[in-house]
């Protein structure tokens, strides 16, 4: 709702009322309507001001509002209202003004703004566009290149920024309502015609065509199939070309295809979904609101490769000590000037002093003994990180979180090298470990909720995505992601090529295929990963790879193409070549082709010509197949967490919400049915064949995602 109050005699104060953020629910929006007329209609009044409680002023449209019918008021005619007004009305900013909350201060004749607020128009992060006026009015105020950029990126600025672009009037330090009531009651009386944005044009801006068509271009680029950007920017090349009422009813036009779309539903999902993995719980029923976690001053990390420097930058800019050890003299005097190019580099991008300090560099693993918090990152070798956490369970003082950095491998085991298992956990990062956002933090059974509540406490410290799983292989998004390249593998058998792949992936909004993926990342790793599990080896008998191991149908494609020496962009060569080695541009390589021509020869299988559908369904449903697995398995508690997991940490384009969100929005029928088709295309792969859980959901009417964990509470009485 929305109180109204009348202040210094003549002042009246309207506060909108909706905790946590003052949404703009139909009930708020009924409340500024009637407060509005009300300080209209009172001759006492002269002047208003529009403020939000609790520090906040209003984090925009109701979210939950737009996935049912709309009632209550609408926010056009109810701004509206306000700017044409006959008495000055202010809005007094503070904690947030986003979204329909900013296009209310558009609205007002003055904008005052507390000097710690932030600003803008997100909509198009929901698969919207500012459709209450403000794609027409922002640029009216501030310029079309300005209103281009906020409105296209839907990023927030400072009030700083705010000021500096003309968005605010003033920015204070002060209680920001008592500097807005004093300045509404100094400017009762003067004309409000040059202070109604709507009357306004766009300030001039030359190259006006040239501007759009760069900014299109740009943003369907980055866009990925995204349609939101796309039509920010032809809103505002509306307010830029045509009168306010004209440019009113094509943002309204705009918005009523992007409103009903599935990719506005995928992004508001993904909205939610990612303040819900922060309310997490364990099988044995421990939550994240009644488990405590422990205090973490120092924190300590072990092993200074790659991953190991991004994780020592993270916890640094966050503000933690850090102790950096690495007992290779060469290694650490390399990642000591890393870390510091990267601290340097991070403090000048945001305008900070870096923090060099923060991080004291040893030798000596004993130099951990007083850490509250040491995480693991040595590599990936069980047998080398079971003699680390022996050492630091001898080390560290009692009470200290013991994490690992594993990207895979058995947490449990490691937690049974120490004298408290409950203090072990996994804190999985995503290289570069100091740029991606998503942080898998990974309990076993015997990890104590104190444990996990602190892994996650820090988690959020650090700026990360934190998702708490279970323990198992992979985890939850290296076990589905097994599934989706071992499915590209197979459609090479069978006849497609590595760009045709790509291609489908990247059509389908993947910024890059599986296959450039890993020419990025290096094919090595997985060619060690598979060795070590006994795959990418040959038989003694006839030196070649099996296609069957293990019971079922292996590939071993990338295996061969490794032992050409054919490592990706550091080698210049992998599933495409590069002109030079470390090249980030690959060209189709004949050799590849000529290589998989001889090896289906090699191996009587016959190429088919594959379309895009077959590689995405076989590709994504496999994954997703795997996904209701882990959900099964009570591995991760609900859909959100994985969706999360590949938004965050494998580029899976944030419209289309996550894998499970995508299964949902296909239809769990349909994914069934096609999954059953290519199963027994394939019966001798098991990613294939449909799992128990996507069967019981079917079975039970195929409930919207929200009602997944109903039935898998059915299915396993652990959840
Ligand atoms: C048939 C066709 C018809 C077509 C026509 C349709 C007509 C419709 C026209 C409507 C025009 C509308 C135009 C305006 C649109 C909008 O305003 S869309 C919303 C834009 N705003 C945002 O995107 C801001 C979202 N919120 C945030 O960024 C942050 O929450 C915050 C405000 C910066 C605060 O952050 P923080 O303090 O970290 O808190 P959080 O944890 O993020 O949030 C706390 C809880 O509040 C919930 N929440 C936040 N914002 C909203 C919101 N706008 N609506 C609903 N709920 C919101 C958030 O989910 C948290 O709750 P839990 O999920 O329960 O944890």
């Amino acid at each position: 709702m929305a109180a109204f109050a009348r202040v210094s005699g003549s002042v009246g104060l309207i506060t909108l009322q909706n905790p946590p953020v003052n949404a703009l629910s139909a009930a708020v929006r009924q409340g500024i309507v009637d407060s509005v007329q009300r300080a209209l209609r009172e001759p006492e009044v002269k002047c208003v001001v529009i403020c939000g409680q609790n520090g906040i002023f209003c984090g925009g449209a109701d979210i939950r509002e737009f996935s049912g019918p709309m009632s209550g008021p609408p926010l056009i005619p109810m701004i509206h209202s306000i700017e044409v007004a006959a008495k000055p009305v202010v809005a007094a900013i503070e904690g947030s003004a986003l979204g329909g909350g900013l296009e209310i201060a558009l609205g007002c004749h003055y904008r005052i703004a507390h000097s710690k607020t932030r600003l803008g128009l997100p909509e198009v992060t929901l698969g919207l566009l500012p459709a209450a006026g403000g794609s027409q009015r922002l640029p009216r105020l501030i310029g079309v290149p300005a209103a281009l950029d906020l409105i296209t990126t839907g990023r927030h600025v400072t009030a700083a920024e705010a000021l500096q672009l003309g968005m605010v009037d003033q920015v204070t330090d002060r209680n920001v309502t008592d500097v807005a009531v004093k300045f509404a009651l100094s400017v009762v009386g003067k004309p409000l015609d040059a202070r109604r944005i709507s009357m306004h044009s766009c300030p001039h801006s030359p190259d006006l065509d040239e501007l759009f068509e760069r900014t299109m271009q740009h943003v369907r680029q980055r866009a990925r199939g995204a349609i939101a950007p796309v039509a920010c920017v032809q809103a505002v090349r509306a307010a830029a070309t045509l009168p306010y009422a004209q440019g009113m009813e094509k943002e309204r036009e705009l918005m009523a295809t992007l409103f009903t779309s599935g990719q506005a539903r995928a992004l508001q999902y993904c909205f939610f979904a990612q303040r819900a993995i922060g309310r997490w719980s364990m099988p044995s029923g421990a939550r994240w609101d009644t488990s405590k976690p422990r205090p973490v001053h120092k924190t300590a990390v072990i092993g200074l490769g790659t991953m190991g420097r991004g994780i020592a930058v993270t916890l640094a800019q966050a503000g933690f000590p850090v102790i950096a050890v690495e007992n290779h003299e060469k290694q650490l005097m390399e990642a000591k000037q890393a870390i510091s190019g990267m601290l340097e580099r991070g403090a000048k991008r945001r305008g900070v002093t870096p923090v060099l300090n923060k991080i004291t560099y040893s030798r000596d693993i004993q130099s951990v003994a007083n850490a509250d918090l040491v995480i693991e990152a040595v590599f990936e070798d069980m047998a080398l990180k079971e003699k680390v956490f022996q050492q630091l369970s001898a080390i560290c003082k009692p009470g200290a979180l013991l994490c690992t950095n594993t990207s895979g491998l058995n947490v449990d085991h490691l937690a049974s090298q120490v004298r408290n298992p409950e203090l072990v956990v996994g804190m999985h990062f995503f290289a570069p470990a100091h740029v991606m956002k998503l942080l898998e933090v990974v309990y076993g059974p015997r990890s104590s909720p104190e444990a996990l509540a602190t892994a996650m406490a820090v988690g959020k410290k650090i700026g990360k995505v934190s998702v708490a799983v279970g323990n198992c292989q992979g985890f939850v998004g290296n076990r589905m992601l097994e599934h989706y390249m071992e499915q590209a593998l197979f459609l090479l058998e069978e006849g497609a090529t590595p760009e045709l792949v790509d291609q489908a992936l990247e059509e389908f909004g993947f910024a890059m295929g599986v296959f450039r993926v890993s020419d990025l990342s290096g094919l090595d790793i997985g060619w060690r990963i598979r060795k070590g599990k006994g795959l990418a080896v040959p038989d003694p008998t006839t030196g070649q790879t099996a296609r069957v191991q293990q019971g079922r149908r292996y590939s071993p494609v990338a295996d061969l193409i490794c032992e050409q020496g054919r490592f990706g962009q550091k080698t210049g060569q992998g599933w495409y070549q590069y002109n030079t080695p470390g090249s980030r541009v690959g060209k189709p390589d004949p050799w590849v082709h000529n290589f998989l021509k001889d090896y289906r020869a090699q191996h009587g299988l016959v190429a088919r010509r594959i379309d895009h559908q077959e590689v995405l369904e076989r590709c994504l449903y496999s994954m997703i197949n795997e996904g209701f697995r882990i959900l099964e398995d009570g591995i991760a508690a609900g859909p959100e967490d994985i969706d999360v997991i590949y938004v965050f940490g494998y580029n899976w384009p944030r419209h289309r919400g996550g894998p499970m969100f995508y299964a949902h929005m296909v239809g769990l029928p349909k994914v069934l049915e096609r999954l059953e088709h290519y199963h027994q295309a394939h019966p001798d792969v098991p990613s294939l064949q449909p799992c128990n859980l996507l069967r019981k959901l079917v079975a039970n009417g195929s409930p919207p995602i929200q009602k997944w964990k109903e039935v898998m509470k059915k299915i396993n009485s652990r959840l």
